[in-house]
């Protein structure tokens, strides 16, 4: 009967259930077990890679971690998720973790302009892309306000069966008509709060003082000075 069936078919569900919440179970023991081993040095650790398909952003890491933690990079241009710019960097490492089958850091940047609600955000890649420094300029011509915040979000996976990790870096700002060398994206239209150069402008290492990217990088610093990871 009708009722057989779908109790039978219910049961099945039930089965298929179980062994999906024993599978889970099994993963997350394995990854707390994994992170225990990470934490504790009972496994060494092979260098973490940085994993970018922009040479520019690579150059400021470098100098940034300089020798904090053992570090090599990968040039590889993941896709990226659309949403939330925490899921994408999340996102981010899992892939890069999958391919590397090691340690990986992967870093996702926005610029969000505050009139417009966080947009471009983690889209700014491609508005830049097709708009320009001025298209940029002109998206804020409606508005009053042009204050802007940089957003960098490092995103660390200890492998393929570990939870990726994120570290949070914000610069607040200014959009201004683009000045300065133009050899970093949207560097030359971005003015940040207190200065009246633009990060184009600026030299390195003051860009570096004070940019999104070295804030998320002092918090990853200090991740790794504190996780007691043991190293190859
Ligand atoms: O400090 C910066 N100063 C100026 N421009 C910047 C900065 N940092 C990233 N950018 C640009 C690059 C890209 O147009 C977009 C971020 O997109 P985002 O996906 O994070 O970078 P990406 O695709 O170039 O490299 P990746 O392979 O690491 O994803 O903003
Ligand atoms: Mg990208």
């Amino acid at each position: 009967t009708d009722t057989e069936r779908s109790s039978k078919h219910e049961g099945k569900n039930r089965q298929l259930n179980g062994e999906r919440i024993v599978a889970e179970e099994q993963k997350s023991r394995k990854m707390a077990a994994a992170r225990l081993a990470a934490g504790t040095g009972l496994v060494k650790l092979p260098p973490v890679t940085f994993v970018t398909g922009n040479a520019k952003k690579l150059e400021e890491v470098k100098v940034i971690l300089g020798q904090s933690i053992p570090f090599q990079s990968l040039k590889l241009d993941l896709p990226e998720l659309q949403g939330d710019p925490e899921d994408i960097a999340k996102e981010k490492a899992r892939l890069a973790a999958n391919q590397v089958k090691g340690p990986v850091l992967v870093e996702d940047t926005c610029l969000c302009f505050n009139a417009l609600k966080g947009l471009p955000g983690p889209y700014i890649k491609w508005f830049l892309q097709k708009l320009g420094h001025e298209g940029l300029n002109n998206m804020l011509m409606a508005y009053d306000d042009k204050s802007a915040y940089a957003l960098c979000i490092f995103s660390l996976a200890i492998g393929p069966n570990f939870e990726p990790i994120t570290f949070v870096g914000k610069t607040m700002g200014k959009i201004v008509p683009a000045r300065g060398p133009n050899d970093f994206g949207w560097d030359p239209v971005f003015q940040p709060d207190g200065y009246d150069q633009t990060y184009a402008e600026m030299p390195k290492e003051e860009k570096n003082k004070i940019s999104h990217r070295s804030r998320a990088l002092a918090l990853v610093k200090s991740h790794f000075a504190e996780a007691g990871y043991v190293f190859e």
